[in-house]
């Protein structure tokens, strides 16, 4: 048993790299975050800065250590949680990033995506992979910086040059440039990675011209990925949890079992259910990924996102004017006792999971003389519960099981009306954790649970819930207003066919 008294986990997201220390009970300690840069160099093209990704992060664990009037030598592990997808290439000897971190937004492999479409390789990428091709994923954006700083490729041949996700770049700056390694489940985001044989799969490595010397070694998310220096924090300590951010939030609502899921509102939505031990390929347009992996024990999750969440409700305040902010559109809702037959799809850039038509476009329905403000407001947030259920449902489908909860964070999480529609049009509970922090929380509950700070079992303990809020509409009605929503959906799809 360990004698420290803290986990730092550090979280590099896409707008801020945040660090927290928690203690032995799960609570946090201290907290630092700085925000980083966003680049937009192309329409399409979204790039952050290596170094600031890195100094950044530094930075703000040694104020989580400093808040928290904690020092290295009583920090038990570092848990590890990042962006995912995000590629970097840099230089082996020096540690120089040789092109900018190519973001999971970035769309500038599209067309290299469609070419391997194109060569027929959607069918096996999906089976070895359980993911889409798209331009999402690392592989492409990996191959892209390759073939286009130049030299790159040749010097990647010779083993000159490293490559990774965000967690691999922090790790070998941690270990001061000994450990180049990823996790399983950052792995199982850049196309590459056969989730049956938990291995880089060397036939897409070919087709996808990512040579074997760039890529990282892969662990399981729970185990020793090496040492921070004591530059660094003052003490020497080991890095014990590596995972993706929305892995770790699932993992950190303690969705350990078959069945649990998680959503996350934030601008979009991340919607991952636990759906056991072995990868179930979906029907319906959801990805297969890995939710976390220690020891012999590794699960799997089926994915889907929702493009605009949050982002409705900033609609409503910045392209609409109707409320002052995000915070208001409840009190607005409520002054109407539902949406007056109001229907609110934004699908403003396509629809995502399970639908996947990028010529969809938004739309309102059932407009009528007496339509007000108010009702536009609740049906935008009603909007954000059943694309939701359009994710979840094709879960159950895809899973065979039903959903047994809904764990809930994000910055829209505050919104009791919309969580108690959620459960209303769910017909399941959907629990609020007093947790704000669930990724921090779960890279944290993964590395303590390597320290030996707790055990499995014990980690069903910091599940916290803040509220449960319990499905009390009437089944007819749950169903008959789905029903409308989805006719809603069938009317915006195709919108926006190519010359409209
Ligand atoms: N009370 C609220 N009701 C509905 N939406 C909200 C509320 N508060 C914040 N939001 C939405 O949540 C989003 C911010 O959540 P956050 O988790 O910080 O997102 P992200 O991590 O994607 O930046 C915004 O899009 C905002 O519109
Ligand atoms: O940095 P976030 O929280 O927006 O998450 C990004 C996701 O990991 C992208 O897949």
């Amino acid at each position: 048993m360990c004698m420290s008294n803290y986990i730092l986990a550090l979280d590099q997201g896409t707008t801020s790299s945040r660090a927290i220390l928690f203690d032995r009970e799960a609570v946090m300690r201290g907290i630092g975050q700085y925000d980083i840069a966003q680049s937009f160099p192309k329409p399409g093209w979204v790039e952050h800065d290596p170094n600031q990704i890195w100094e950044s992060q530094v930075a703000a664990a040694r104020d989580a250590i400093a808040a928290a009037g904690a020092t290295g030598q009583q920090i038990a592990a570092i848990g590890i949680t990042n962006q995912r997808e995000t590629a970097l290439v840099w230089d082996r000897t020096t540690g120089e990033p040789v092109y900018p971190a190519v973001v999971w937004q970035d769309r500038r492999t599209s067309g290299a995506c469609e070419a391997l479409k194109a060569r027929g390789l959607e069918g096996e990428i999906a089976r070895k992979t359980g993911l889409v091709v798209d331009a999402y994923f690392s592989a492409t954006k990996i191959a892209w910086i390759l073939d286009h700083v130049e030299g790159a490729r040749e010097r990647a041949e010779r083993g000159e040059l490293l490559a990774g996700t965000v967690d691999s770049w922090l790790i070998w700056k941690l270990t001061g440039g000994t450990e180049h390694v990823t996790d399983v489940t950052n792995a199982s985001r850049t196309m590459l990675f056969d989730l049956h044989r938990r291995a880089w799969d060397e036939e897409l490595m070919r087709e996808l011209r990512v040579p074997a010397a760039v890529l990282p070694e892969v662990r399981m998310s729970g185990g020793l990925f090496g040492i921070a220096r004591a530059e660094w924090f003052g003490a020497e300590i080991p890095i014990l949890s590596v995972l993706g951010d929305q892995q770790a939030a699932l993992f950190g609502h303690t969705c350990l079992e078959a069945g649990s899921a998680k959503n996350t509102y934030g601008t979009g939505c991340f919607i991952l259910m636990n759906t056991g031990t072995e990868p179930v390929a979906s029907e319906h347009g959801l990805l297969t990924t890995i939710a976390w992996g220690m020891g012999e024990e590794l699960y799997y999750a089926l994915e889907g996102s929702v493009f605009m969440a949050g982002a409705a409700v900033q609609w409503l305040e910045e392209g609409l004017g109707l409320i002052d902010n995000p915070m208001a559109s409840e009190e607005k809702a409520m002054e109407v006792p539902d949406t007056g037959g109001v229907v609110v799809v934004p699908a403003f850039t396509g629809l995502g999971a399970p639908y996947w038509d990028m010529y969809a476009r938004g739309a309102i329905f059932g407009l009528t003389r007496g339509t007000t403000a108010a009702h536009l407001v609740r049906a935008t947030l009603e909007s954000l519960a059943c694309q939701t259920r359009d994710v979840i449902g094709a879960m159950e489908k895809d899973a065979g099981m039903p959903l047994t909860g809904l764990r809930v964070d994000g910055g829209a999480v505050r919104n009791d009306l919309l969580m108690q529609f959620q459960a209303d049009l769910l017909g399941s509970e959907v629990t609020r954790t007093v947790y704000a922090e669930t990724t921090a929380l779960g890279a944290a509950l993964l590395a303590g649970l390597s320290a030996g700070f707790w055990t499995r079992e014990g980690l069903e303990a910091f599940n916290r819930s803040e509220r449960v809020f319990k499905p009390a509409m009437p089944e007819a009605e749950r169903e008959e207003r789905y029903a409308v929503w989805q006719d809603a959906v069938a009317r915006t799809v195709g919108w926006e066919k190519h010359g409209r």
